[in-house]
């Protein structure tokens, strides 16, 4: 590929330093907006860059892990500020190269600058219990240790904050990290970086090698120098990841995918069940593992919810995220445009009803864009594949119960279980909600999406490893837990 001189080209960081690839081949990020808008290139790295990225962050991680975690902390309350005074730049290069609209952007981005802050503090916070000993002589206690070198591979739905929330806990607790982050949002992740080598972080601590997920990302998954893998992505490079790592007996936490359901009782205010299932299926274009995805409603209010789900998502404005009027941006990439336009035919062809949409948007000013309409299906089965499918896109199906019973068991009635949410007033059915729900996320009379940074998010089933990051409970994939007994 021919580089255009007055582009960006984002090298490598690799010990301290922007670092060239021992290949000359590079990888182009476009504008899913407009797709002959060049963001930027990166390079196209070997699997020689990344063991050089490795023997860094090897080398860098003893002096790191017996720094105090006050010292460490300080280094990402640095980052924090730096972060915060380019987020503007930062959204708006994350809105040209992923296409989320520039206001979710800059909310996304504020976030990683409030994940930072909140493991920043976590430096200063109690790493073990002390425990009686049966020997009334003896200490007994417990403290942690970090896993060494920490792979981080990461999607391009949250370019900013899922790289944070995994970053920022691995830093704090005393790893070094290898960051690998998606190819469709390469350039935002390197912005983030250079925050990171503004912030000064002693050279080998913090890398990132770019590159396609099979040399790069299945490099990490068998590097025997890697200790512990942190992945946010599809079920199947998860399943990939989660069976290398266990092969070669490295620790590994994987969050992969969503089919969440939200279930709407006839006693629910319905305008507010309408606003959080357009808010959480189709904001960031239903680009995210926690988006609604599937409309569990109950018979008696089934065609009001319908007509009044309808109005309102027929006024949303679909456009370039960087214009203020727009609501809905583009899909992130060409393959996600298609994915969802094939799960649209497959709808179809099940027999499913199309309500809405579905179609990718006739607009002369939109053509060069990866858009497509809001999607609403009705007449859905449990069965059908737009019913069990991640879609990963802006499509809601409707599906129409008599009992809080059947919404229930059409609601658990998937291989994933990672968020669901229902909107009720009648406090027994909340209560059997937040008991009977497989999901490692229950939202009542809010929609599935939002996750907070200071509470374990992870999913049941096939939606994640089990594990939970986020939060304190961080601290469990970051850390090994050493049990200590101490005789005088
Ligand atoms: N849970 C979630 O939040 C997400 C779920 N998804 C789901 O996945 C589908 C496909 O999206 P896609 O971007 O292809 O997701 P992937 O799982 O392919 O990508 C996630 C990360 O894994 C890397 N990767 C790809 N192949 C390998 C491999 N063999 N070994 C190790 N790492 C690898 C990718 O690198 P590279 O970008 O270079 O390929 C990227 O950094 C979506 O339609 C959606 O259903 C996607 C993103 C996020
Ligand atoms: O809902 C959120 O804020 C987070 C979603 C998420 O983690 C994802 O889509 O990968």
């Amino acid at each position: 590929m021919t580089i255009k001189t007055d582009m960006l080209v984002y090298k490598n960081f690799i010990n301290g330093a922007w670092t060239e690839s021992s290949n000359d081949e590079y990888i182009e990020s476009i504008n899913p907006a407009n797709k002959n808008e060049i963001i930027g290139y990166v390079q196209k790295s070997t699997k020689e860059d990344l063991n050089q990225a490795v023997a860094a962050a090897k080398t860098a991680q003893v002096a790191w892990r017996n720094l105090s975690g006050a010292a460490r902390g300080d280094f990402l309350y640095k980052v924090a500020n730096i972060l915060e005074a380019n987020l503007n730049e930062i959204a708006e290069t994350m809105t040209r190269e992923m296409g989320k609209p520039l206001p979710e952007a800059k909310g996304e981005t504020a976030r990683g600058v409030a994940i930072l802050r909140y493991y920043a503090g976590e430096g200063m916070r109690k790493v073990g219990d002390v425990i009686p000993s049966t020997d009334s002589e003896g200490l007994m206690f417990t403290t942690r240790t970090a896993l060494g070198v920490v792979g981080v591979i990461t999607p391009w739905n949250f370019p900013v904050a899922i790289p944070i929330w995994k970053m920022a806990p691995a830093l704090i607790y005393g790893n070094t990290v290898i960051l690998k982050p998606a190819s469709e949002a390469v350039v935002t992740a390197a912005k983030v970086i250079e925050c990171f080598e503004k912030a000064g972080f002693p050279a080998g601590v913090i890398n990132m090698v770019t590159g396609s997920g099979s040399v790069i990302g299945q490099g990490i998954i068998d590097h025997q120098d890697i200790n512990g893998i942190t992945f946010t992505g599809s079920d199947q490079v998860g399943k990939q990841v989660g069976k290398g790592a266990l092969a070669r007996g490295a620790k590994y936490q994987l969050e992969m995918g969503g089919k969440n359901p939200v279930i709407v009782v006839e006693d629910a205010d319905l305008d507010l069940a309408v606003e959080a299932t357009i808010s959480g299926g189709l904001r960031s274009t239903g680009q995210k593992c926690t988006a609604t995805s599937r409309v569990i409603v109950q018979s008696s209010v089934y065609d009001t919810f319908k007509d009044k789900l309808l109005a309102e998502v027929k006024k949303i404005r679909v456009g370039d995220g960087l214009r203020a009027e727009t609501w809905m941006g583009p899909c992130a990439s060409e393959s996600q445009l298609n994915t969802v336009l094939s799960y649209v035919e497959k709808g179809k062809a099940e027999g499913a009803t199309l309500l809405y949409g579905g179609n990718r948007v006739e607009d002369e000013e939109l053509e060069n864009g990866f858009y497509v309409q809001p999607t609403i299906f009705e007449n859905v089965a449990p069965d059908m594949a737009i019913a069990q499918e991640e879609i990963f896109g802006p499509v809601l199906v409707l599906i129409k119960v008599n009992t809080i019973e059947e919404a229930l068991d059409v609601a658990n009635d998937s291989q994933f279980g990672l968020s669901a949410s229902i909107f009720t007033t009648n406090i027994a059915i909340v209560l059997s909600f937040i008991r009977e729900m497989e999901a490692g996320l229950v939202r009542i009379n809010a929609e599935s999406a939002g996750v907070e940074l200071q509470a374990p998010f992870g999913g049941m089933k096939q939606s994640s490893s089990h594990s939970r990051e986020q939060g304190q409970a961080a601290i469990e994939f970051f850390t090994s837990i050493k049990t200590v007994f101490v005789k005088g």
